[in-house]
């Protein structure tokens, strides 16, 4: 039953192959979809637990209650996705995306069984394993390398007493994994973490698509409580991106067992299987010497790598005396807090929506606006619920060599959706005064959208200037005003556009809210599915400064 031997071969089967305009349309669409399903369910779970824990204030099951009706409330109304089961990825989640509970795994396609761990489609001899939940419950063992041994489900129950002990068999999900295996049918893993590491999160675990792994081995044992139990090898297909949880080299199922998915060590230092492990070697402790929060610590794999050449590291940005001269806005007058969205001028400008909620994440009815947060001016204190953004980077983020793409930016731990992240920091200036011209070096000036000016980090800046560009991005860009009243000079706040795990590389799109501008390097690397192939939208050489800037 060993399949290992033919094994080493057929990973190149998934290796990601760039993707027609129309198809890179469909993944595009459908990612959306998913968002927008997700968002629905939580919404309901939201207001279906209020619901239960008003009538019945000590019910525990309120929230699984809750979500359990929420999903069929959904699923009569067909607003679940990715509806047909099948083998291989899911269209529309990607490598590495988060997930709050395993109902929602069932919503969005990615695993269609509340309970059972092994998902599957078709029946006997011609079953095939879809995907796999991996949680403590049994002997579960990974691997760093990507190696993970699962236990097969029934009979043996490791957990639950009160269940006849028996040998497992080979049917149902077992008989599944073993067709898998037989046919090197790839399977998708989910990992279950414990949300003790992910600090933020409202979850007592969370979910997290690890991506496609093939059985590569099944064997018979007898588990601890005497009788047989399926133990199947499968080992993670290269060439995908990095989930970034990373695990200790040791067996799940003991009492720490659900900490090993939740080291915020990333992943990304195993290169793949076989291969040497490459430990980050610290190459700076801290880029910005104590300007910031949090050190920012540049790492790289070997110490030949040369570090981010100059730059002086500033956490506010520098405006040329054209830009000091905009007003200051008026203030409101607030005492307690900005929490009368009547009361508070701000809030006023805002359209009277709180811009953010009580834990300082974006709310979403704000969209695509301008968000205003109080600023020097304002009677109300440094601590106001609507000053976010102004305070700088809330979460370790560390910069780092990347394979393709020089340098990049990585979280060292989760970032919460809606979270912010860090301000875009450099020079402003007017095109006008600069003499810009297309022979500088622009990797890092970004338009910001409106009026003709732009930020230029090339000299200075913050740790917003190594975040490099996604066609699908986990990071998006809101124009905040709070200390200037020049509209044409919004700050450009990054901030979390899904729930981003410890490890995970940062990015944003730069062709929305305010562009990058550069003609030189342009294929892009992104590594997504919905990557259109170049980072900067191409604008004729000679009509490039106007249609940035206007005319001169
Ligand atoms: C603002 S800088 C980002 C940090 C940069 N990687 C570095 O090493 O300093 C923008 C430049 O990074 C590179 N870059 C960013 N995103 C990229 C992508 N998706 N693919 C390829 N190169 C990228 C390009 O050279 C781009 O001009």
């Amino acid at each position: 039953m060993d399949n290992s031997k033919s094994s080493g071969r057929r990973h190149e089967e998934w290796s990601p192959t760039p993707l027609s305009d129309k198809k890179r349309m469909e993944v595009s669409v459908k990612h959306r979809k998913v968002k927008q399903a997700l968002a629905t369910f939580r919404n309901l779970v939201d207001k279906l637990n209020h619901q239960y824990k008003a009538s019945q204030p000590v019910n525990l099951m309120a929230k699984t209650k809750a979500m359990m009706e929420a999903a069929m409330m959904m699923r009569q109304k067909h607003q679940w996705e990715n509806d047909k089961k099948h083998v291989g990825h899911v269209v529309g989640i990607e490598v590495g995306d988060i997930f709050q509970s395993r109902v929602e795994l069932n919503v969005i396609g990615l695993h269609r069984q509340f309970w059972n761990g092994i998902d599957y489609m078709g029946t006997g001899k011609n079953s095939l394993a879809t995907s796999i939940v991996v949680t403590n419950r049994y002997d579960n063992a990974r691997k760093s390398n990507g190696t993970l041994v699962y236990s097969g489900h029934g009979g043996n129950p490791n957990v639950k007493s009160n269940v006849s002990i028996q040998d497992q068999k080979l049917q149902g999900g077992n008989l599944a994994l073993k067709n898998s295996m037989d046919t090197k049918s790839p399977v998708r893993v989910i990992l279950k973490f414990c949300k003790k590491f992910e600090v933020g999160s409202n979850f007592d675990y969370l979910y997290v698509y690890d991506g496609l792994y093939l059985v590569d081995k099944m064997t018979e044992e007898r588990g601890k409580l005497g009788k047989l139990v399926f133990k199947f090898t499968l080992n993670r297909i290269s060439e995908q991106p990095q989930s970034c949880v990373a695990l200790k080299d040791d067996v799940m199922g003991n009492d720490d067992s659900s900490r090993q998915l939740a080291s915020s060590r990333p992943r990304n230092r195993h290169k793949s299987r076989g291969s040497v492990v490459q430990k980050d070697v610290v190459r700076v402790n801290d880029l910005s010497k104590g300007k910031e929060k949090f050190p920012i610590r540049v790492v790289t794999l070997t110490n030949c790598v040369h570090i981010p050449k100059s730059f002086y590291y500033i956490v506010k940005s520098i405006y040329s005396d054209k830009f000091n001269q905009a007003t200051i806005p008026c203030g409101c007058d607030c005492k307690d807090g900005c929490v009368n969205c009547d009361k508070c001028v701000c809030i006023i400008k805002n359209g009277g929506i709180m811009a953010y909620d009580c834990k300082k994440r974006l709310a979403s009815p704000m969209g695509s606006l301008l968000i205003y947060e109080c600023g020097p001016s304002c009677k109300c204190s440094s601590s106001c619920i609507n000053r976010v953004s102004q305070h700088g980077i809330q979460f370790q983020l560390e910069i780092f060599m990347t394979e393709l793409k020089g340098w990049g930016v990585r979280t060292r731990s989760f970032i919460p959706s809606g979270s912010f992240v860090c301000e875009y920091i450099g020079e402003v200036r007017d095109s006008r005064q600069s003499g810009l011209s297309i022979d500088v070096d622009d990797d890092y000036l970004f338009h910001t959208g409106v009026g003709k000016g732009f930020i230029d980090a090339t000299k200075c800046g913050n740790i917003g200037r190594f975040i490099n560009h996604s066609c699908s991005p986990n990071l998006h860009v809101k124009d905040v005003m709070y200390d200037h009243d020049d509209k044409n000079l919004p700050h450009k706040m990054l901030f979390a556009a899904k729930d981003i795990p410890a490890g995970r590389e940062l990015s944003f799109d730069y062709n929305s809210k305010g562009k990058f501008i550069n003609d030189r390097s342009n294929s892009c690397y992104c590594g997504s599915q919905e990557c259109n192939g170049q980072i900067y939208i191409k604008v004729k050489q000679n009509d490039r400064l106007t249609e940035e800037f206007g005319s001169f």
